[in-house]
């Protein structure tokens, strides 16, 4: 059987770390991108790395690099990893140039990209996906893998015998929406990350930091109850019992979540990374997405909502916070 050809609409740290992965396995990908990053990669080539295995350097000339949706024209699979806020210009762009039968899988987070691409891609198939791990770019042409973790996509086998070749463990699931809503509770995080200024795992070392996101986890549990949610369990913990969790002591998290700290000592939430860049952050998606929920329901989420306002502050204003003065503003908002 052939095999298929792959676009990744995003090249940036999720889309570089998935199609370089299946370049690595020897498939062909086209990576579409801003010109400015796709120039480094044409210099320096990509290198995807971990802390438990040896880097893998892929050479510029191993690389197919473009920078407009023309470049999709050939694809079986178009991988779409924008964030957000570029999943309508992106989907706008995609329907000009997909070949009939092409899969779009969307690998992002938030509720609601899949459905903004199957509104402009109409014929094609569009699948929902979760990267349940961190991926940051640790230097210009280096993406770097922070923890363990397994993809999941709604159901399609040549997809996942590409990515199983390509080494990257991936799961069938027909239950996507509760997976969406359960990565969203996970997601929670992203924006008490960005503002800790601390990698993932001294932030989530500190219980002032967990209590935030616990606040955000159990405001959240109770507008998906209000909106007839029930999110999938992705992690040793039913999504229900982790707030509890999240506020234990310090010594005693550690004994318990020892799992959940087995983070790489430099990894950090994917809106740290649109902080430090100047970017405007996924917080609409994430815990706006909650809030939307909430009002949507004649319910509200307070601290959710505080965190979107200092999100959107720290986006034009940047600052840090430390986790008792966090948790406290929270709090007060409640
Ligand atoms: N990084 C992570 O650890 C994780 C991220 N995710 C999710 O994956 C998605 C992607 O995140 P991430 O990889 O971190 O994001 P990045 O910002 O690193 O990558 C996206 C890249 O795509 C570029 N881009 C946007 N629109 C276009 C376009 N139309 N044509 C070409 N290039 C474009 C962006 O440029 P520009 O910035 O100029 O728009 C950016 O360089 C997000 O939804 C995120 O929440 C999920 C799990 C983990
Ligand atoms: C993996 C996780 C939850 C945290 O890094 C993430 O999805 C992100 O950074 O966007």
């Amino acid at each position: 059987m052939p095999k298929p050809r792959f676009t990744v609409l995003g090249a940036g740290s999720i889309g570089c770390h998935l199609g370089g992965h299946l370049v690595a396995a020897g498939h062909d990908v086209a990576f579409i991108g801003r010109s400015a990053a796709m120039n480094v990669l044409r210099e320096r080539g990509l290198t995807l790395s971990t802390s438990v295995r040896p880097p893998v350097h892929l050479t510029p000339d191993q690389l197919t690099l473009a920078t407009g949706p023309e470049a999709a024209a050939g694809a079986d699979y178009v991988l779409v990893t924008v964030k957000t806020a570029g999943t309508e210009a992106a989907a706008k762009d995609l329907a000009a140039h997909l070949a009939p039968g092409a899969v779009v899988v969307s690998f992002q987070n938030g509720l609601h990209n899949p459905a903004t691409l199957r509104a402009a891609l109409h014929g094609h198939t569009v699948l929902a996906g979760m990267v349940p791990y961190n991926v940051v770019q640790s230097e210009p042409g280096t993406v770097h893998q922070g923890m363990p973790g397994r993809l999941m996509t709604e159901p399609n086998d040549m997809l996942s015998a590409a990515f199983r070749e390509a080494g990257l463990a991936i799961e069938a699931r027909t239950d996507m929406s509760q997976v969406q809503h359960a990565k969203l509770l996970m997601n929670l995080n992203n924006a008490i990350n960005a503002l800790s200024g601390l990698p993932l795992r001294d932030q989530l070392g500190q219980r002032a930091y967990r209590r935030c996101l616990a606040l955000c986890q159990r405001e959240a549990l109770a507008v998906y109850r209000a909106a007839g949610v029930t999110p999938a369990r992705l992690g040793p913990a039913a999504p229900g019992v982790t707030p509890y969790v999240l506020g234990l002591p310090d010594a005693l998290f550690r004994r318990v979540a020892a799992a959940s700290l087995r983070i790489d000592a430099h990894a950090r939430s994917s809106m740290w990374e649109d902080l430090q860049r100047g970017r405007p952050t996924e917080i609409d998606s994430l815990q706006g997405e909650i809030v939307a929920i909430a009002t949507a329901h004649e319910q509200s989420a307070p601290a959710n909502a505080r965190l979107v306002a200092l999100v959107h502050e720290a986006e034009s204003t940047p600052r840090t916070w430390p986790g008792p003065e966090l948790y406290a503003e929270l709090c007060a908002a409640r």
